[in-house]
């Protein structure tokens, strides 16, 4: 029986960087993961045994250091566009270069101004907490020709306490749940959007961070601004606020899990629980996922 070698790719993964810009007292860091899969004309490496057209993840993994100190991170989709070039144009065998990069952020550490006969802080230039929430994402994608670039966070948790309702939905034999009326909405939010930047024809990148603050923004303002009657809803208002502001922006992904805050049962103990008191589940979760993009935009960032 004939068997074929389907798609494969190889890289260094899960590539642990800190850089750290020492210019002034004031230090900046930036904190990435950055995860390498090439591929290409690599049939021989995996049938004959010749390695002449692997480069080796070992190479991958001392590229992203190095390119960190020749060339900086002024921000995760910059870094990753100048590697993905980096191994498609140097590297006659590899034809395509997916770079991942998972970004955490830190928070500067204050201490009380004694300075001051007020009271106030003042930042610690070298000191800093890391920021235990979100995390900022991205993936590259360069085939030779075009460069891709989805950007994303995940775990991004938000709540709102009230504007909420679900109610109206098909009932069966098997429903037990009550409609509601007035709700907690709560989600840990994945988010990925494309970019309709394609690098080619020397076009100018976006301003990546500046994009990402205002696509994050978006999305908590129509999460916040939405009376919602379903995480549904809320979901296609969130991916819709960021096309319609973000022109940059051709494709949003959005998968919300609905963090269950069930109503404690206070009658036992004489009390009447006035939407006050809930139990917060942590599984199982209503998982809501869906994509929004601009019309004639065929959509491609990938369902998870
Ligand atoms: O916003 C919601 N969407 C649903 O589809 C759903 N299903 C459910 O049980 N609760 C909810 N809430």
């Amino acid at each position: 029986m004939a068997h074929v070698l389907g798609q494969n790719q190889y890289g260094k993964a899960e590539n642990r960087i800190v850089r750290v810009y020492r210019d002034s007292t004031r230090h900046e860091i930036k904190d990435l993961n950055v995860s390498v899969a090439l591929s290409g004309d690599l049939d021989d490496v995996h049938l004959t045994g010749s390695n002449a057209n692997c480069l080796p993840t070992d190479t991958t993994k001392n590229t992203v250091y190095a390119f960190a100190k020749e060339y900086g991170i002024e921000s995760a989709e910059a870094f990753g566009i100048t590697l993905a070039k980096h191994f498609v144009d140097n590297n006659e065998p590899i034809h395509r270069a997916r770079i991942r990069i998972e970004e955490y952020t830190w928070d500067r550490i204050k201490t009380p101004d004694n300075s001051s006969r007020f009271i106030g802080s003042e930042e610690v230039g070298h000191s800093f907490s890391r920021n235990g929430g979100e995390v900022r994402t991205c993936e590259i994608t360069y085939d030779g020709t075009t460069v891709q670039v989805i950007s994303g966070l995940k775990d991004l948790v938000v709540m709102n306490t009230t504007n909420s309702e679900f109610w109206g939905y098909i009932k069966d034999r098997y429903t037990t749940l009550k409609e509601a009326y007035d709700r907690i909405l709560a989600t840990q939010v994945t988010a990925r959007w494309k970019y309709s930047f394609t690098g080619v024809d020397n076009e100018a990148q976006p301003n990546w961070n500046r994009s990402y603050a205002h696509v994050r923004r978006h999305m908590l303002e129509a999460f916040a601004e939405t009376y919602s009657y379903s995480l549904q809803q809320t979901l296609h208002a969130m991916g819709t606020r960021v096309l319609n502001n973000r022109a940059e922006v051709d494709e949003v992904r959005l998968e919300l899990p609905n963090k269950h805050h069930f109503l404690v049962d206070l009658e036992p103990f004489g009390l009447k629980n006035d939407n006050e008191v809930y139990y917060a589940a942590d599984r199982m979760y209503g998982l809501i996922e869906g994509t929004v993009h601009r019309e004639g935009v065929v959509p491609v960032i990938p369902v998870a």
